[in-house]
């Protein structure tokens, strides 16, 4: 039994159902094939954790050689609220000198995680730096400068959880996107 059937009491609604999702998941793998040369090598960087479900099903559609490497940051802790300060975690393996590396993130919020590591790995002379997001919140941008190459779906102003979004940990493990039940975290 899937784990939508242990969780199904904690959820209000689900905003993008496992099949939209991947769906969309596969046309963005084509758009994003087809921004680069025929044959050229992409580090895809996912950012841990939330990302994870993403990096797994969007590399599947990518028809180019790709390279796997993680970045753990961290800014919201337990919270549903940013706490503005990004923590380094872990970081690449790879050095990414003079390669091309596409950024792997679940949701695109304040902008401020993303902000932080395009600059810090713009520092390191990628050959370039793309953005893919699952999810876009244009509406709690708090970094005005960043802007996502790819992007899956924009959303409300909500807290979500599922395909790797969590809350206090949980509810990363849902197929599909879905919103909690406010008794649950406030
Ligand atoms: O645009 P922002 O306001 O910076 O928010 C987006 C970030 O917040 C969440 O990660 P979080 O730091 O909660 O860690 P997690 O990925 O391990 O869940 C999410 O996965 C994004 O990485
Ligand atoms: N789980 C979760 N993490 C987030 N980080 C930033 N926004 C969100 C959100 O809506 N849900
Ligand atoms: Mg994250």
């Amino acid at each position: 039994m899937r784990s939508d059937s242990i969780f199904k009491d904690d959820i209000a609604k689900i905003i993008i159902p496992e099949r939209v999702l991947q769906n969309r998941i596969e046309e963005l793998g084509g758009e994003i094939t087809s921004s680069y040369q025929h044959g050229e090598e992409v580090v895809m960087v996912c950012i841990l954790r939330g990302a994870v479900m993403f990096m797994a099903d969007l590399s599947q559609q990518i028809n180019l050689p790709v390279i796997f490497d993680f970045m753990d940051v961290s800014s919201y802790g337990v919270a549903t609220e940013s706490s503005g300060v990004v923590r380094i975690i872990k970081d690449l393996e790879e050095n990414i000198e003079n390669r091309h590396v596409l950024i792997v993130e679940d949701i695109m919020d304040t902008g401020k995680t993303l902000k932080y590591v395009v600059d810090m790995l713009q520092t390191r002379n990628p050959a370039s730096i793309k953005i893919a997001t699952l999810l876009d919140k244009p509406e709690r941008r708090v970094v005005k400068q960043i802007n996502a190459d790819f992007n899956g779906f924009e959303i409300p102003d909500e807290f979500v959880v599922g395909y790797g979004l969590d809350f206090a940990e949980r509810y990363r493990n849902l197929p599909f996107i879905g919103v909690l039940k406010k008794e649950l975290y406030s």
